[in-house]
């Protein structure tokens, strides 16, 4: 390991895959995830996914209030967060971590981290996240909000510094590689 370790932000459009594209990135770089801490509950065979911890609004405030986070957010009525000790967790000792984040997370973490932080946005047009989370099963008032946001979302990829179209998993795969490869971090 050489240098500071790094820290991917995986950011995009509501259901493209952007968890299944972190996994496998994280798996062939050696970087661990970063878990958030949310107040939703869990959907449709979401619980125990490595990204999500699930807790109450109560336990949510007793963190807060103790100063444990280093960012939240509340959409849609429900807050998230990341622990400053989940993240010196996923980097301690490692080349790097990764977080999937919504956009003013990602544009704080990157103001955070600088350089060493590296954005990739994840899409796919807005007719394959309907096809993909309809076969997931997933409730329909999520589905709604997940199209209603889409056009707003889409319009922060020319910030990052990928962005990687996910119609097939490897293939999304190999093109974050790629780009982080070619940018100047140090890994
Ligand atoms: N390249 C792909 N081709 C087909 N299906 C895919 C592909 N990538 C991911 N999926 C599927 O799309 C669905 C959404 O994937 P995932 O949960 O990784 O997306 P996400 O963008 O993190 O979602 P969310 O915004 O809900 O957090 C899952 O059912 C996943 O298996
Ligand atoms: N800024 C943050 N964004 C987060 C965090 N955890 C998740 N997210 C993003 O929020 C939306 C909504 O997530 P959903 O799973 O409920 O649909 C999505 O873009 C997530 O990536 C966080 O801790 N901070």
């Amino acid at each position: 390991m050489s240098g500071r370790p790094i820290l991917l932000l995986f950011t995009g459009t509501g259901g493209s895959g952007r968890k299944s594209v972190a996994c496998k990135v994280g798996e062939a770089m050696g970087l661990h995830p970063v878990v958030s801490y949310t107040t939703r509950s869990p959907r449709p065979r979401e619980a125990n996914n490595g990204f999500y911890r699930y807790i109450n609004e109560s336990d949510f405030e007793m963190s807060f209030q103790a100063g444990e986070f280093m960012e939240t957010v509340t959409i849609n009525g429900y807050r998230y967060g990341i622990k400053r000790s989940e993240l010196d967790k996923a980097l301690a000792g490692t080349r790097g971590a990764y977080l999937v984040l919504n956009r003013e997370g990602t544009e704080l973490f990157k103001r955070m981290y600088g350089e060493q932080a590296f954005r990739v946005f994840i899409y796919v047009s807005k007719q394959t996240v309907l096809e993909r989370l309809t076969a997931k099963g997933m409730p329909y008032e999520v589905v709604e909000r997940y199209m209603a946001q889409y056009s707003d979302e889409v319009s922060y990829r020319k910030s990052c510094e990928a962005v990687v179209e996910n119609m097939e998993l490897s293939l999304a795969v190999s093109k974050v590689l790629e780009a982080v490869r070619s940018s100047q971090l140090v890994i």
